[in-house]
């Protein structure tokens, strides 16, 4: 396929990422010539190169079945490459859970205990760890707070919305103080009004934190909204096909949403998708 490396500038960038092998001193995560392919032949990945730098905000976009999720399970260390190799802070997994190396995972269940009140839930992760209960009851009160559930601490999961739900499961991933978070579709089972709000109140959290968020998505609004940097991926082979910085200045509000510049975005990321789903993009740009 031909490329215009003028109009597509990110491309160019990807590249020299790419091609940069070492892990940068800021990369929270790295991914050299990562391939992926299951026990039963499917090839999930093909040499994938990506590097996450410390406070990025990135999100995963692709049509279903072009490897998203397994991405995302190898930066948790759920699966791990058949070829290539990643790193979390330069280095390898066993680093994870270190002071300042530390990650957490949020999948699109809420994945909450039914018996246990909101604040038992939140407070599990802790436990395992044998957290001193002063510290654990400071931990999961400010969680709380953080994503809006501070008058929820008794509630028992079935009494809350699933939105209420997710942002209970947000609050368990948080409480663990990660440095890293990845998440698997969090949202994509809500409504888009909740949805919405959820999005706005992450980037909130996002942006008031020492935290690098890796996300994985569907959906091109909630992409731009959300993401400082959108990694676009097509299937058969999965693999990424282009990588764009959202550089909107201004705050990512209501307003945000019907502005120029998100559509601009959005536009861009539609005709990105439009060639993954073709089958296009090897590896490569869109003609311009
Ligand atoms: N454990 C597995 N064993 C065999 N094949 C798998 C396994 N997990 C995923 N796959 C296949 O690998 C490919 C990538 O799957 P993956 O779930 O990573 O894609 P995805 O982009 O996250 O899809 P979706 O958006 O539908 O969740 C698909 O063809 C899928 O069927």
């Amino acid at each position: 396929m031909k490329r215009d490396d003028q109009a597509m500038p990110q491309l160019a960038a990807l590249e020299q990422g790419a091609d940069a092998g070492v892990a940068g001193s800021d990369a929270v995560l790295s991914a050299q010539r990562v391939e992926k392919t299951y026990r039963n032949g499917t090839r999930a990945l093909d040499e994938v190169k990506l590097e996450i730098k410390r406070g990025e905000f990135v999100s995963l976009l692709g049509p279903s079945g072009c490897g998203k999720s397994t991405l995302l399970k190898m930066f948790a260390g759920l699966e791990e490459p058949s070829h290539g190799h990643i790193r979390w802070w330069g280095k390898n997994l066993a680093t994870v859970g270190t002071p300042g190396h530390t990650l957490a995972m949020v999948f699109q269940e809420a994945t909450l205990m039914p018996w246990a009140s909101v604040e038992q839930n939140v407070r599990l992760p802790l436990d395992l760890k044998h957290m001193a209960r002063n510290e654990s009851d400071a931990r999961v009160r400010d969680a709380l707070k953080l994503v809006g559930l501070d008058n929820f601490h008794k509630v028992l999961p079935r009494e809350l919305s699933g939105g209420m739900q997710m942002r209970a499961s947000i609050a368990r991933a948080l409480a663990t103080q990660p440095n890293l978070l990845l998440m698997d579709e969090p949202f994509g089972a809500l409504d888009e009004f909740t949805r919405n709000r959820l999005d706005a109140d992450l980037r909130d959290i996002w942006s008031k934190q020492d935290l690098t968020v890796v996300f994985v998505t569907h959906s091109i609004y909630e992409a731009v909204f959300l993401s400082s940097r959108v990694i676009v991926m097509a299937a058969r082979p999965g693999r990424i096909i282009a990588d764009v910085a959202i550089d909107a200045p201004g705050p990512r509000d209501d307003a945000f949403r019907i502005s120029a510049p998100f559509m601009q975005y959005c536009k861009t990321l539609s005709d990105y998708l439009t060639l993954a789903n073709q089958g296009g993009g090897s590896h490569d740009a869109l003609d311009h």
